[in-house]
């Protein structure tokens, strides 16, 4: 079974403008609601796929019970603690290019927290956790090593998706995979990344520091899967680029999923890609049918 933990999950709301007046007024051209955080958009995604998993992670608030009721109409298996504060809301600006300006996030208190870490008690051997996203700063740095060990001594296997020293701290665990995207990957070794060789050498050093796989998306740029064995690259398919929110959590969707199916990484990886541009391609995130159109164009060649 697959759990995915949003410790910060959003309501992300999309708005579109056709010029922004900054420090005037900007009228709306389009806006859109959708329940966000990155476990929820790799649950979502997972489910498209008919991979069965549970969502976890904390929700508060009106936004939280927007959140849920959103995920309840798509039929999703979710688990939540409920907690006073009221989940974030984050803003995505479309004006020609995409700016993103994303909460910090609730208030969680240790009683909260502590039930959070009360539901993994269920976990078992070969279940995997997908942690992904931000940890609101309530709940200290160390958070996710506080997961990591729990589902360790359960014989779960873990994936991370986050950034700095919680995902530098998360690798001496063995994480089945971690999926920085080329920025991030620059950030954590405070370095520039000026070729694809580059983007190797660093990707390697995850994998060197305890990550089993290691995917590095960049965008319209494809992707590098990194593993002891072998490293591939992944053109993406061509396409009409809505709104990438959600591309890269769409990408461990359906990287995970499909090695839970199959045991191959090269399949997972083709539809790791697939996944991410489709929902490049779409207001929200991509869906069954999308993902399957652009399987078939995914080129992936050795490197
Ligand atoms: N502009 C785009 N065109 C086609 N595919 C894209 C585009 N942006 C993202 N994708 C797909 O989604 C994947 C993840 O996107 P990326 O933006 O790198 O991740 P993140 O959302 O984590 O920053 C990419 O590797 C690619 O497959
Ligand atoms: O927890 P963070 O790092 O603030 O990110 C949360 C945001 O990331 C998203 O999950 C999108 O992530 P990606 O575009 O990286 O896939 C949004 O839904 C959400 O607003």
């Amino acid at each position: 079974m697959i759990y995915t933990i949003t410790l910060n999950p959003s309501v992300d709301y999309i708005v579109e403008v056709e010029e922004l007046n900054i420090g005037g007024l900007s009228r709306m051209k389009r806006d859109l609601k959708l329940p966000g955080g990155k476990g929820i958009n790799v649950s979502r995604v997972l489910n498209q796929l008919g991979a069965e998993n549970t969502a976890l992670g904390f929700l508060g608030g009106f936004t939280g019970r927007y959140v849920n009721d959103r995920l309840q109409e798509e039929r999703m298996s979710t688990d939540f603690v409920t907690i006073a504060s009221d989940t974030r809301i984050n803003i995505k600006l479309k004006h020609g290019e995409e700016t993103e300006i994303n909460g910090l996030g609730p208030d969680i208190s240790e009683a909260e927290a502590e039930q959070l870490l009360q539901k993994l008690s269920a976990l078992q051997k070969d279940d995997i956790v997908i942690l992904s996203g931000s940890i609101p700063p309530s709940l200290g740095e160390d958070f996710y090593e506080r997961l990591i060990r729990v589902s360790k001594q359960r014989g779960a296997e873990f994936v991370i998706d986050t950034t700095g020293e919680a995902l530098l701290k998360a690798l001496k665990h063995r994480p089945l995979l971690v999926k920085p995207n080329h920025h991030e990957l620059a950030e954590l070794y405070d370095t520039e990344l000026n070729s694809m060789e580059d983007v190797v050498v660093y990707g390697r050093k995850l994998l060197g520091a305890g990550a089993k796989n290691v995917l590095v998306s960049m965008a319209a740029e494809g992707a590098l899967l990194i593993t002891e064995s072998a490293v591939y690259h992944a053109k993406v398919p061509a396409g009409q680029v809505k709104n990438s929110v959600g591309a890269g959590d769409s990408m461990i969707a359906g990287f995970v999923g499909t090695l839970v199916k199959t045991g191959d990484p090269l399949a997972a990886f083709r539809t790791g890609v697939a996944a991410g541009s489709a929902t490049a391609f779409t207001d929200d995130l991509a869906t069954r049918d999308q993902i399957d159109q652009l399987l078939p164009k995914v080129v992936i060649s050795n490197r």
